[in-house]
């Protein structure tokens, strides 16, 4: 009833007799009738405001260009060059796959009466390269192409269903498919304890967060039972054991004092230092951080935003929190600062990585995966290749140091491969083979480790250090 109203409305304003500007067709079109309309139309307008995938704009090319015959009935000469001219919503389904095309928003009068002006002014050379655009993508892309690369996804989404274990866990916005390999497993300590037992040139990797001490803890220093722990694995001298985490040198020195013996990665590796005795070692990158005045504005107008958040200003990184924002705005805004960030940072030596309610923004070339490499090469330089690797981390920072302990460990050209042990805590897909569930399975590991260790060093009561191993 309304497009009735309309088109009178419109034919009693600008027609005159024997015109009329809208022709109103309320009828079923047959096929014929409708392929003439399509093929003598000089622009066709499709500007619906929800759209599925319109074929109306296809089938109006594809008359456009039309066969000898029909150019016949037209009366144009041979080698004449084809027209066609598009107006589309850019709700319709056609939209991104037709470039030749006017895109228009529906709800935008003004632009759409624009449009239908620029379509019908356009110069016939225009309306001819366009029209060629529009008929090269139809013809190449028919019912042959779309049914194989329909097949040719489902064939990339089913690749892994044979290999690979899923289900579905968490709720609302957090619920996810996980999909894990069948090899992935629950690192167990009897099996474990075996390698132990009979190797002798031992390195251990421990993160430190959500790893030794569990994420939701209120103190975040270790507790008398990871220090102790700590302490009876770096006591046998066969191992040579590594905190390698985010977090600075000065809370972690603070924290592990009494852990003499403990070689300590900060800042996921730009500090190491191999003991408690040593200095610490800087990594030797361009000593410039002035992307930090870029970085800081930029993270304080999410920290304005987002209440609760907070920036942590590191020696070499700078730490966006959110873990006491809301959860669901808190992840959010982490995403698109990371976004933001990526962009005004594109050319500066950095890296943006989110990290468990952190986005951190640190120098290329520092990772934890360098601190295994790093540990491992001058193990294997010193002739004292480790037939023994843990490494065990929850965060994705950790996944650097499960690909490079490995890549290290067998790229070498080493007489026999190492034992090696990538564990990641908590299910999810990681680079790791193992997992344990929390810190408390960790702590429950080392803790077999450590008495492993006593059983056998008592015996020989021998204490090397670190340095003589190394
Ligand atoms: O490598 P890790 O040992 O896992 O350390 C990673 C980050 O640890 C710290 O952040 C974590 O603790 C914060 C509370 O103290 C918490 O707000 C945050 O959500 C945790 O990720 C540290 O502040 C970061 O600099 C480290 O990168």
């Amino acid at each position: 009833m309304e497009t009735y109203t309309i088109t009178k409305r419109i034919n009693d304003t600008f027609g005159f007799p024997g015109y009329e500007p809208v022709v109103l067709i309320d009828r079923h079109v047959p096929f014929c009738e409708k392929t003439a309309y399509y093929a003598f139309a000089e622009c066709c307008i499709v500007n619906a405001v929800r759209d599925g995938m319109n074929l109306i704009p296809y089938k109006y090319i594809v008359c456009r260009q039309g066969t000898p015959k029909m150019d016949e009935a037209l009366g144009v000469a041979p080698g004449w060059r084809h027209t066609s001219t598009l107006v589309v919503s850019e709700f319709t389904g056609c939209s991104p796959s037709l470039s030749g095309a006017i895109r228009v928003n529906p709800w935008d009068i003004e632009a759409v009466s624009n449009a239908l002006n620029v379509a019908i002014n356009m110069p016939d050379l225009e309306k001819q390269l366009r029209h060629e655009k529009h008929y090269r993508y139809v013809s190449s892309h028919d019912i042959a192409y779309w049914a194989c690369s329909f097949m040719q996804d489902l064939t990339r989404a089913c690749e892994y269903h044979y290999s690979k274990r899923c289900w579905g866990i968490g709720f609302g916005l957090n619920f996810r498919i996980l999909s894990l390999s069948p090899s992935f497993r629950k690192l167990s300590n009897d099996y474990i304890i075996t390698a132990y037992k009979r190797t002798s040139k031992r390195a251990i990797f421990l993160d430190y967060d959500g790893t030794v001490v569990a994420q939701t803890s209120i103190p975040k220093t270790p507790s008398p039972e990871v220090i102790s722990v700590l302490n009876n694995l770096c006591s046998d001298p066969r191992n040579n054991v590594f905190i390698v985490s985010g977090r600075g040198k000065k809370s972690l020195s603070d924290w592990f004092a009494q852990c003499e013996n403990l070689g300590i990665a900060a800042e996921h590796g730009y500090f190491l230092r191999w003991s408690g005795m040593s200095d610490w070692e800087t990594r030797s990158l361009a000593a410039d951080f002035d992307w930090k005045n870029t970085a800081k504005p930029v993270m304080k107008l999410y920290t304005e935003t987002t209440d609760g958040s907070y920036i942590e200003t590191k020696e070499s990184a700078l730490v966006w929190h959110h873990e006491d924002a809301d959860p669901d705005f808190g992840s959010c805004q982490a995403k698109e600062l990371l976004d933001h960030l990526e962009n005004v940072l594109a050319n500066d030596p950095v890296v943006v990585k989110r990290g468990q309610n952190i986005v951190e923004v640190k120098p290329q070339g520092v990772t934890k995966g360098f601190v295994a490499e790093k540990v491992l090469s001058l193990m294997i330089a010193n002739g004292k290749p480790p037939d023994f690797v843990l490494c065990i981390g929850d965060d994705r920072s950790d996944e650097d140091m499960f690909e490079s302990m490995s890549n290290t460990a067998y790229g070498s050209s080493l007489a026999s491969a190492p034992a090696i042990f990538a564990c990641t805590v908590g299910q999810k897909p990681s680079k790791a083979r193992y997992y344990l569930d929390d810190t408390v399975d960790v702590l429950a590991l080392l803790q077999c480790l450590a008495d492993a260790s006593k059983s056998k060093s008592s015996s020989t009561e021998t204490q090397v250090s670190f340095d003589n191993f190394v």
